[in-house]
């Protein structure tokens, strides 16, 4: 079934509960290290309070018994400031004062309500009927008129805020989720050749990319970097040293060398690996050809080398979509951030480029590069439409 979206929910004088994903880096006293998922909202929630709609946000923030679990409020009063509408907030959820908070708003008022997470139910994934029974949806539900899920990032999460409601009120997808939808699930009409960059150091997913993008002739060229470099050159028969190998045997990716292996040898003229690398001796960058690896016992590889950067810039140039997930190497140590930046910025002059990750997205906004035509909210999100699956929030909303 066609999803709904807000042109078809008439908002004015209706309590309309929006779920956002405003999760966000928190500085060490707690407060919003980066409010860029706070500003991709703004759009939806003013349409809503234009409309007069009185608005409960729904949101989390971290998760249980980690750094980043925390109140909304500083969140709330980020919202506030960025809307030209009240947005106040309610450190309550689902209990009778957040009922009241929804009730005693008026038309073009926002409140937000406290993070979903301090409710045990909603760190539990469940079917869309059961998720509807929990607590938060059971007892929200009756105070709300509508329901827009607007919380792409967090679409590839079965938890009650993401699927209840909908079986309990009519839902909508708000414009941040209609807008990754049409991107990401249209990446086969993109133009064409497309190369798909894949790095960072969620190696399972990359590789998952990988696969899809080549078994399914979405990408006529993948090239590799990050951790993900370094699993390739293990399956191709480089030894990547000591530290790299301990790195990826300490995250469990050794089935990983395998499959990379298996995409080699199906794939290995449309998959690029790197030609050189970076480590760090004596405190100072060395580029090493991969020819000359492995490096020193003590020594990892931590970026990707100038031939690499050169070569991909190369394939990139004539790319017609870029797609491009993970950074090239540690870009947040400035000696290790070459590879991100070069090939980022060659990335961003394909004729179009989509960009996912939280780590993509920082760096991309830290070396203040411009020019990609469609920055995801997401990352895990982002992924999975990229392998092909299905989100469970997208689903509940059809
Ligand atoms: N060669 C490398 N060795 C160790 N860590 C790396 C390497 N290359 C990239 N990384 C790390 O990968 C992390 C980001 O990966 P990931 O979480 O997969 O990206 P995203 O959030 O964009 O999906 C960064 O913290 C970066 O330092
Ligand atoms: O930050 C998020 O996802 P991401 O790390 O994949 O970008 C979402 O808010 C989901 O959070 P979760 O991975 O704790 O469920």
């Amino acid at each position: 079934m066609p999803i709904r979206t807000l042109d078809d929910l008439a908002a004015a004088d209706r309590a309309v509960g929006v779920r956002v994903d405003i999760n966000s880096p928190l500085t060490d006293d707690g407060r919003l290290a980066d409010d860029a998922r706070l500003r991709a909202h703004v759009d939806t929630l003013a349409e809503l309070l234009g409309d007069d709609a009185r608005v409960a946000v729904l949101a989390h923030q971290g998760r249980p018994g980690g750094d980043e679990f925390a109140r909304l409020e500083s969140h709330a009063e980020r919202l506030d400031d960025l809307l030209e509408f009240p947005v106040s907030y309610c450190d309550a959820t689902f209990s009778q004062d957040a009922r009241d908070a929804i009730a005693e708003l008026d038309g073009g008022e926002a409140v937000i309500l406290e993070n979903t997470r301090f409710y045990s139910e909603e760190y539990m994934e469940f079917e869309p009927p059961r998720a509807a029974e929990t607590f938060l949806v059971d007892r929200l539900a009756p105070a709300l008129d509508a329901y827009v899920n607007d919380a792409f990032a967090a679409a590839h999460r079965s938890q009650p805020s993401l699927v209840g409601f909908p079986e309990r009120v009519p839902a909508y997808a708000g414009r941040v989720m209609e807008e990754e939808l049409a991107v990401l699930g249209a990446i086969d009409e993109t133009p064409t050749p497309r190369t798909y960059v894949v790095g960072g150091a969620k190696v399972p997913d990359s590789v998952m990319v990988a696969e899809h993008a080549l078994e399914h002739d979405l990408a006529e060229d993948v090239l590799v970097t990050g951790v993900v470099a370094n699993v390739f050159l293990a399956a191709a028969g480089v030894d990547v040293g000591r530290e790299s190998t301990a790195f990826i045997h300490d995250r469990g990716y050794e089935n990983e060398i395998a499959r990379a292996g298996d995409l080699l040898a199906e794939y290995g003229d449309r998959l690029h690996l790197p030609v050189d690398v970076a480590v760090e001796r004596d405190g100072e960058r060395v580029e090493l050809s991969t020819d000359d690896l492995p490096p020193a016992d003590d020594e990892a590889l931590l970026d990707v080398g100038s031939e690499t950067v050169a070569a991909y810039a190369d394939v990139l140039a004539e790319t017609g979509t870029a797609v491009l997930n993970g950074p090239a190497g540690v870009f947040e140590d400035d000696k290790f951030a070459d590879g991100t930046r070069g090939i980022f910025e060659a990335a961003s002059g394909a004729v179009y480029s989509i960009v996912g990750g939280g780590d993509t997205a920082a760096a991309i906004r830290e070396f203040g590069l411009s020019g990609f035509d469609h920055v995801s909210t997401g990352g895990g999100a982002a992924l999975r439409m990229l392998t092909g699956e299905e989100l469970a929030a997208v689903e509940a909303l059809r």
